[in-house]
């Protein structure tokens, strides 16, 4: 891959075969079914599909760009020894792009890129597949700008493709999904399957939807908007972490869309910044309509995350 080529689309055209591995990867621990499953915490499970999913993101990522820094959920501590393949594989028709003009003199020390090797770890292990997500998300200092979420099991219950890959660049467009038209007499949110409480019921009450779409993973969710499937993505919990919203962010944004926490800020995503998205997330499939969220949000549930 010629090195003339801006280093964020060499960063996202290596990302994107690397997310497909990750995903093939899925694929196979729960063919085998061993899936060693360890328990983190309340409703946070880790399994044999997350530890070697992220090994070969991180390995493949650092080998070819060893200047940037990458955050994954599963740390890094676990066995460097392990099998998992490197992947140094392009996805050429990227380097044919226009990089936007405020993006090419990026150099690796400006990236941080925050790695989901396994989005939807509960549904997983319930055999919920569709709803698992790769996600890589890629930061420049603060913001981020670009993002690849791999589904491994789109399509799997027909016969044929297994598997989709969505990819985003600010200031370019998002490229993979299949949006079309949202009903403009209805409003469709999308929030948790696993992981609600007393304060998510509440704010999902507050915006008095026709239809809760509850689902597995914050990849999956931001594909219902991207897919024109709801309006909007609200999370009233501090459980979502950096490596969950990092590549959806930039992927909505790039797809005019938008995400925040429920105060509408924009969260941060340099190596530095804590892990834990404490004010939530509010997502919208459109930007325009981001405030219309924002403003019927109560107090009662702003102020609980902070
Ligand atoms: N209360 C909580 N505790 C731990 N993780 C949480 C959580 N709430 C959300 N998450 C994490 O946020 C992601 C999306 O959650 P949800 O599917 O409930 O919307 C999941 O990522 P992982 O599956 O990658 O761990 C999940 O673990
Ligand atoms: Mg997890
Ligand atoms: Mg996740
Ligand atoms: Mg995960």
């Amino acid at each position: 891959m010629a090195q003339t080529h801006p280093l964020i689309l060499r960063l996202i055209a290596s990302s994107i075969p690397v997310a497909n591995h990750a995903g093939k990867i899925i694929r196979d621990i729960m063919k085998k079914g061993e899936l060693n499953i360890v328990d983190k915490g309340i409703e946070d499970f880790q399994t044999e599909a997350d530890r070697q999913a992220q090994l070969c993101i991180v390995k493949s990522l650092s080998q070819q760009f060893p200047g940037i820094s990458i955050i994954g959920e599963e740390g890094d501590d676990h066995d460097a020894d392990s099998s998992s393949e490197i992947t140094t594989v392009t996805e050429d028709s990227v380097l044919s792009k226009q990089c936007p003009p405020e993006l090419v003199d990026v150099t690796e020390e400006q990236i941080t890129v925050w790695v989901d090797p396994l989005d939807g770890t509960s549904e997983y292990t319930q055999g919920l597949l569709e709803h698992v997500t790769v996600l890589i998300g890629i930061a420049v200092d603060e913001k981020a700008v670009a993002g690849i979420i791999h589904q491994p099991y789109y399509g799997y219950k027909e016969k044929g493709t297994i598997g989709r890959t969505i990819w985003g660049l600010v200031g370019l467009g998002a490229f993979g999904h299949n949006p079309g038209q949202l009903p403009t007499d209805r409003r469709i949110l999308t929030t948790t399957r696993s992981h609600s409480s007393p304060l998510v019921q509440e704010a999902i009450k507050s915006l008095n939807p026709d239809e809760v779409l509850r689902v597995g993973g914050a990849g999956n969710k931001v594909l219902l908007l991207l897919d024109s499937k709801a309006h909007a993505y609200v999370f009233a919990s501090k459980g979502c972490k950096r490596w969950d919203t990092c590549a959806p962010e930039a992927i909505l944004n790039a797809a005019g869309g938008w995400l925040t926490d429920v105060h509408g800020n924009l969260y941060s995503y340099n190596k530095d910044t804590p892990h834990l998205n404490t004010g939530g997330v509010l997502a919208t499939a459109k930007k325009e309509e981001h405030s219309i969220y924002l403003n019927l949000l109560p107090d009662s549930v702003k102020s609980q995350l902070k």
